[in-house]
């Protein structure tokens, strides 16, 4: 049901791969990606790197809360995101990373370009993040040139488009889902993504859900070293509706567990309307849409 594309056939241009990457956008909006440059080994890494940075004490967490900045990097607290307005704020905590530009680019005041905030502990905590997101966005770049070729664009489509991309880098962790979580409880609460596409690393513990079309869950297990990868909102948008973000939630249950998102968004001025539309929708104002309505402290932001 949902197909599994290995990523060195992808870029080869091999016919099946292309087939699997249309059904997986078009049909679910999900595939699994296997045999990317970012080995297994570099996946273990990282999710090791944030289990160590979430299992310490709450005070040093606190020190990098995004919720004392404007922005959103650093750690967020449980219950600091709500992702869906019908349920209760998640109770996962995470922290962000993304892209940062140099303090004289006029364009590092803009959100997407926030500083990054860094915890003192774990040793190496930046070093490691910072080497896998590098290799996580080159992944997904390649990826998108295999989409561009898939929905029969050229395979640089997308290229100057994430020249400085509002990419963001998170580690998610799922404590085991609490004893008082009810019915609008969530380790993350059923959403969309907000950008184009989501390459994810998980610890190989199930637990992520995808809304199929009937409106049943189906469960996604990926081991550590094969993401799975959905499609956002803003492709959704560019594509005119073809390829799909859909729906996905995390319940949670008894084991706690680490996913580790890219989330893969254009450069900020990027027109993600529908190719040849005529419209003008900009990467940038549907982002920052998105964050005010879902980080709790961003609320009533402009
Ligand atoms: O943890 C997961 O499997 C999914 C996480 C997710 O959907 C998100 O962070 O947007
Ligand atoms: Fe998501």
């Amino acid at each position: 049901m949902i197909p599994k594309v290995d990523a060195a056939a992808l870029a080869r241009g091999d016919a099946q791969a292309m087939d699997h990457v249309r059904t997986g956008a078009f049909d679910t909006g999900f595939l699994l990606l296997e045999n990317t440059a970012l080995g297994q080994a570099a996946v273990a890494r990282v999710i090791e790197t944030y289990r160590a940075f979430f299992h310490l004490p709450p005070a040093l967490k606190a020190k990098v809360d995004m919720a004392a900045t404007g922005s959103n990097r650093g750690w967020g607290a449980a219950q600091s995101e709500q992702v869906d307005p019908m349920s209760n704020p998640d109770y996962k905590e995470f922290f962000d990373c993304g892209v940062t530009l140099a303090q004289d680019d006029p364009l590092a005041q803009l959100q997407f370009y926030a500083p990054n905030r860094w915890p003192e502990a774990p040793a190496g905590f930046r070093d490691v993040i910072e080497a896998y997101f590098d290799a996580a966005c080159r992944v997904a770049l390649a990826l998108l040139s295999g989409i561009a070729r898939a929905i029969g664009e050229d395979g640089d489509y997308f290229a100057d488009k994430f020249a400085q991309p509002m990419a963001l880098l998170r580690g998610n962790y799922y404590p085991a889902r609490p004893g008082w979580a009810g019915d609008k409880d969530f380790g993350i609460a059923p959403h969309t993504d907000y950008g184009c596409l989501t390459l994810l690393a998980t610890d190989g513990q199930p637990g992520l859900e995808v809304a199929l079309r009937d409106g049943s869950w189906h469960p996604v297990q990926a081991d550590p070293g094969v993401f799975v990868v959905n499609f956002g909102e803003m492709l959704e948008m560019w594509s005119n509706g073809r390829v799909r973000a859909t729906l996905h939630r995390v319940l949670g249950g008894p084991e706690e567990r680490i996913s580790v998102p890219l989330f893969f968004n254009p450069t900020h001025d990027t027109n993600v309307a529908p190719i040849g539309s005529g419209k003008v929708i900009l990467a940038g104002d549907h982002l920052s849409r998105r964050y005010t309505e879902t980080y709790v402290h961003l609320h009533g932001q402009d």
